[in-house]
């Protein structure tokens, strides 16, 4: 049995892996008989693996074990190590997996995927990149084909008939907002044939706290294309002249911005003497406060780039461009117009998902990532999964230092360049991770002004990024990255070919720098991992200044403490109070988790209802038999003149219509309500409560408001060429729709951070 395994029985919180390992000795038996088979013998041992159902049972899963670990060595010359199947075995069983960088997720995942995939479920592999679902599934192919399972992937410019194709395999590769955008894209589908995607079944979600955890409240949204928001190019030069603290106040998260009275004054005087709070005229507020929004709070670098002449918002849990991502569509023209680019196309919303939703669709769901532990807790409060953690392969031996304090952030910068220039000398290759964009940039102009030259890695696109993340164990290669949560490409020591492999291991290993901690350790975590992957040497240690915003945003004491000549502060208790704050600021987005789940569940509730119904009509022609019931006239006449078939396809698209039109009129009505409790939140009562007690109400009549416009609209439906004329009866669809997701949303109204900061005044 291999040491890692024996090494390990499992700690507290993790499910027991032990009934996994005890089958290794019998896997490894199985081998030299399997390696004597032909190609097309051991391909029929796997098949033969699907005449029975899930769960495997011991027999059947060391049989598959071994025969995926022989089907692993042929078709891409690696044989999984036990961790490994320990790891797929996991899997197998519903859990995540927590296995350390590098330790060849991919395979562990690929060989579950086949498992599940063998007893005939159908296998959704869930990447946080386009490229990263791509290369996967290519990667894996081979042993796919060995083991006589189909794997296919999607990508962003996949067209439907791809997509259904490639959903049709047994195994699909795709990033979660490609699939949460079929997801929506069907449900709106007035013709069952069009639907791209089957019953959800089996999700195997890679860098599974990235997406479960951190992207869980992101929503994804479909809009539909209304008329085109003017750029308020008006407003945009207008609030660039405001002063801050003189014209606008920002809070102290820098969440919210608000004008002064002598701010109302300018504007008001401005713009030829309006009156901004002028009941008989709302327009004009909200385009200031949307101007002075994007104007204060949204900076270039940090939250959106300008590339190709368009705003493109960086998603800030990967530092990645994000190419589908936009605000809301007021604030997405807004920060058009601030930076004087051409607007884009704007429209409603007309359904959303957030990436929890979409995962617990499947009712399987298992997954695998560097960092589960720490979440270990809510991914059993979100989700009901339990972490399964796999040892490594090789014992870490990874140096990981305690932080190093300083009293300021330049003189944290200062300490960072010379301890980068000290490494370098010794040519070993450094790896340090910022916040940020902007302060990527920064650092690399300052270590270059310092003969220090690097390569930056930021919101690139995602090939690119694993082309330069590849060679960054270089001799010698210094490389500043914002934070990686998606898994890349591996760092391999001596460079991607590992041609100097020897040299850097000499020099130490990777050195992982963090030019200060992450709102979470798990993100640290995760830049510390890629150093010392598989038994590497390696090193990391992170940088921090009392004014760091983590610490100042989340009541770190600033003042009193002793620093040396540098401003070091080597102080035991100050360096606690770095941890202290970090905790904190983990507890608080736990509990931004907790609230938006809430939220989301009543109105997940709501929307099962609607799209219950609604494939009904779409399959099962309950729009017909209710117009048969309510307009038995005219449903007579139609059928007389146009047959019955038509009568009761124009039945059905009417029927859709106006469930689809009520649905995101209700949509924009909770958003609303959701966007104005906060005020009688401050009258001490329960938000949730609140919002509850009108969405409840609200949705009451809803399938009866729906069903008697149908009946309204179908009364006045003509026969045209005999055809039922719906579209001239009022039934438009949108011409065209798009998606995005919304990365913290952004408005000062937002519920999360009224809670957020009430929560944080109770507590004063
Ligand atoms: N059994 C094996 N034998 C040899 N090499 C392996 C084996 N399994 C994986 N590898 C190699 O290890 C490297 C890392 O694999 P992979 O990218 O799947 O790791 P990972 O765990 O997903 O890492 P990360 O956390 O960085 O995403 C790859 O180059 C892969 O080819």
């Amino acid at each position: 049995m291999a040491e890692g395994v024996r090494r390990l029985l499992g700690k507290p919180g993790a499910v027991d892996i032990r009934p996994y390992s005890r089958l290794l000795e019998q896997i490894e038996s199985r081998e030299e008989e399997l390696r004597g088979l032909e190609d097309a013998e051991l391909t029929r041992r796997a098949t033969d693996l699907g005449n029975a159902e899930l769960p495997y049972d011991r027999p059947d899963l060391v049989e598959l074990c071994a025969v995926g670990r022989e089907a692993a060595r042929r078709a891409l010359g690696e044989r999984p190590f036990d961790v490994q199947l320990v790891g797929t075995m996991a899997l197998l069983d519903g859990r995540i997996a927590e296995m350390a960088t590098g330790e060849g997720k991919t395979l562990t995942g690929a060989l579950a995927a086949a498992g599940f995939a063998l007893r005939g479920k159908r296998v959704h592999v869930l990447s946080v990149n386009d490229y990263l679902a791509r290369r996967d599934a290519e990667w894996m192919r081979p042993l796919y084909d060995l083991l006589g399972v189909a794997p296919a992937w999607i990508a962003e410019d996949s067209t439907g008939e791809e997509r259904r194709t490639a959903y049709s395999a047994d195994i699909t590769y795709a990033s979660v907002s490609e699939l949460g955008f079929d997801v929506l894209r069907d449900r709106l589908v007035t013709d069952a044939g069009d639907r791209v995607l089957p019953e959800p079944e089996i999700a195997i979600v890679d860098e599974a706290d990235s997406v479960l955890v951190d992207e869980a409240r992101v929503p994804l949204v479909l809009a539909g294309a209304a008329e085109a928001s003017d750029a308020d190019a008006e407003m945009a030069d207008l609030v660039r002249g405001l002063k801050p603290r003189i014209h606008y106040e920002v809070d102290e998260e820098g969440r919210n911005v608000q004008l002064t009275d002598d701010g109302i004054d300018a504007v008001e005087k401005a713009l030829g003497g309006v009156d901004l709070y002028d009941e008989n005229d709302t327009s004009v507020l909200p385009r200031v406060n949307l101007a002075l929004h994007a104007h204060v709070l949204l900076q270039r670098d940090v939250h959106y780039v300008v590339r190709d002449g368009q705003v493109r918002l960086i998603n800030e849990s990967r530092g990645r461009i994000a190419l589908l991502q936009r605000w809301p569509d007021g604030l997405q023209a807004a920060v058009e117009a601030k930076e004087k680019v051409e607007v884009s196309e704007t429209g409603e919303v007309l359904d959303s998902v957030t990436v929890q939703s979409l995962v617990l669709r499947y009712p399987t769901l298992c997954g695998m990532t560097g960092t589960a532990m720490a979440v270990a807790e809510q991914l059993r409060e979100f989700y009901e999964l339990e972490v399964a953690q796999i040892p490594s392969n090789k014992p870490c031996v990874r140096e990981d230092e305690p932080n190093r304090l300083y009293a300021t952030r330049e003189e944290k910068e200062d300490a960072l360049v010379a301890e980068v220039a000290r490494v370098h000398a010794e040519g070993r290759p450094v790896l340090i991770g910022t916040q940020d964009v902007a302060e990527s940039e920064l650092l690399a102009k300052r270590l270059a002004d310092e003969g220090l030259e690097c390569t930056v890695l930021n919101a690139k696109n995602d090939a690119d990024e694993a082309a330069v993340i590849a060679e960054a164990g270089t001799h010698g290669a210094i490389t500043v990255s914002t934070q990686m949560a998606g898994r890349g490409t591996d760092i391999r020591l001596g460079g991607s070919d590992m041609a100097d492999r020897d040299r850097v291991v000499e020099a130490g290993g990777l050195y992982v720098l963090g030019f200060g901690h992450y709102p979470s350790s798990r993100l640290d975590d995760q830049l510390r991992g890629r150093a010392g992957r598989q038994g590497d040497p390696g090193g990391s240690v992170f940088f921090v200044s009392l004014d760091d915003e983590l610490i100042t945003a989340n009541g770190g004491e600033t003042t009193g403490y002793t620093a040396d000549a540098d401003g070091r502060i080597a102080d035991e208790g100050w360096l606690a109070m770095v941890d202290r704050a970090q905790r904190i600021a983990e507890g608080r987005l736990l509990e931004v988790h907790r609230n938006t789940w809430r939220y989301n569940k009543i109105i997940d509730v709501q929307r099962q209802v609607v799209l219950e119904h609604r494939e009904a009509v779409l399959t099962q022609g309950l729009g017909d038999r209710q117009l048969a019931v309510d307009c038995a006239a005219r449903h007579g006449e139609l059928v007389e003149e146009a047959g019955e078939e038509e009568t009761a396809r124009a039945a059905r698209l009417i029927t859709l219509y106006h469930l689809d039109r009520g649905w995101t009129d209700h949509n924009a009505f909770l958003a609303e309500l959701r966007e104005g409790i906060h005020l009688r939140f401050l009258g001490r009562r329960d938000p949730l409560d609140e919002f509850n007690r009108d969405a409840v109400p609200a949705f009451k009549g809803f399938l009866d408001e729906a069903r008697a416009r149908a009946a309204e609209t179908f009364e006045e439906a003509e026969v045209k060429d005999g055809t039922v004329d719906v579209a001239a009866a009022g039934v438009k669809r949108p011409s065209m729709t798009w998606t995005y997701m919304v990365h913290d949303h952004p408005f000062s109204s937002d519920i999360e951070t009224v809670v957020g900061r009430l929560k944080g005044r109770k507590s004063d």
